[in-house]
């Protein structure tokens, strides 16, 4: 096979340091409504107490888009990222991934960590497959059939082993989603973050995407995923949720918690139209 690991990630490796732990400055007081429902002994993966973060708008406006952010990812399991549009989500995972900095607030991270984006053609760089997994590998001095082996089982996890030697650009979104997760696997990396992957598809891709996802974070492989997302059916495949509102996570926990709690608020707001 033609492999030809390159220099850099087809996805996006988070910039902080190597290392589980990220001091990024002094925890704030958490928001009083906030209830942490999740509990577990082992130390998370994911982690945020009391983060901010403000922007400068072109006018030189100073906008709070995160007022209060704390969760946490316990390791090997899949959450959820959910809230209205324009709560701050997707500034959240840019903060925990380390592309963003926060103003206030601690993150910490297991390591290595990546990050897969919405559009699946902003992330698949190479002609074809096997060598857009392989591509990221370059940087770590493996021998070749290390490469080999690597790519092959990551390809397995997502179910595209069979797709080796296609050119990239007959895949559909989700298969690029795919490819895209196998070359994080493939990383060994520890966490994957995943800023609403399936808008773009329809719903064979979206079961594709959310199997492949799940298949990763299997037990064994000591991968943790956290995964922003609009969709409600999505939770149900999820091991735990946290749900945002106006810049501060409100409650995170188990899926039938988040799910009511989401659903009686929907609820509520309809009601206010019923005629
Ligand atoms: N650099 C910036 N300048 C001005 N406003 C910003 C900037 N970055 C984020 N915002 C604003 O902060 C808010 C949160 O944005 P973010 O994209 O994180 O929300 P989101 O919950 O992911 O939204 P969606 O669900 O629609 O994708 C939005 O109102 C957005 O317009």
């Amino acid at each position: 096979m033609a492999l030809a690991p390159g220099g850099a990630s087809a996805i996006c490796r988070c910039p902080h340091d190597a290392g589980r732990a990220t001091l990024v400055s002094r925890p704030r007081h958490r928001h009083r409504h906030h209830r942490v429902l999740a509990s577990t002994s082992a130390p998370p993966a994911i982690e945020g107490r009391g983060v901010q973060l403000s922007v400068t708008t072109r006018r030189g406006r100073i906008l709070p888009v995160l007022k209060d952010c704390s969760l946490s990812v316990p390791p090997g399991q899949l959450w959820m990222l959910l809230g209205p549009n324009g709560c701050g989500k997707s500034t959240l995972l840019k903060v925990l991934a380390g592309f963003l900095n926060p103003s206030a607030g601690t993150v910490y991270i297991n390591k290595p960590c990546s990050y897969v984006f919405q559009n699946p053609d902003h992330q698949v760089v190479m002609p074809t497959v096997e060598s857009d997994v392989a591509f990221g590998l370059g940087k770590l001095n493996l021998s070749l059939d290390e490469v080999r082996s690597r790519v092959s089982q990551s390809l397995d996890a997502v179910e595209m082993l069979s797709y080796s030697q296609r050119p990239i650009q007959t895949l559909s979104g989700g298969q690029k989603q795919r490819v895209a997760i196998a070359g994080a696997l493939a990383e060994a990396s520890k966490v994957l973050l995943l800023d609403e992957l399936t808008t773009f598809l329809d719903e064979y891709d979206q079961m594709g995407v959310i199997k492949a996802v799940r298949n990763s974070v299997a037990a064994g492989r000591e991968v943790s995923a956290l995964w922003v997302t609009h969709r409600l059916e999505e939770l149900k495949f999820a091991d735990g949720a946290i749900y945002m509102e106006d810049g501060r996570t409100i409650i995170q926990g188990d899926v039938s918690t988040i799910s009511k709690y989401i659903k009686k608020k929907q609820a509520r707001y309809f009601g206010h139209f019923e005629l």
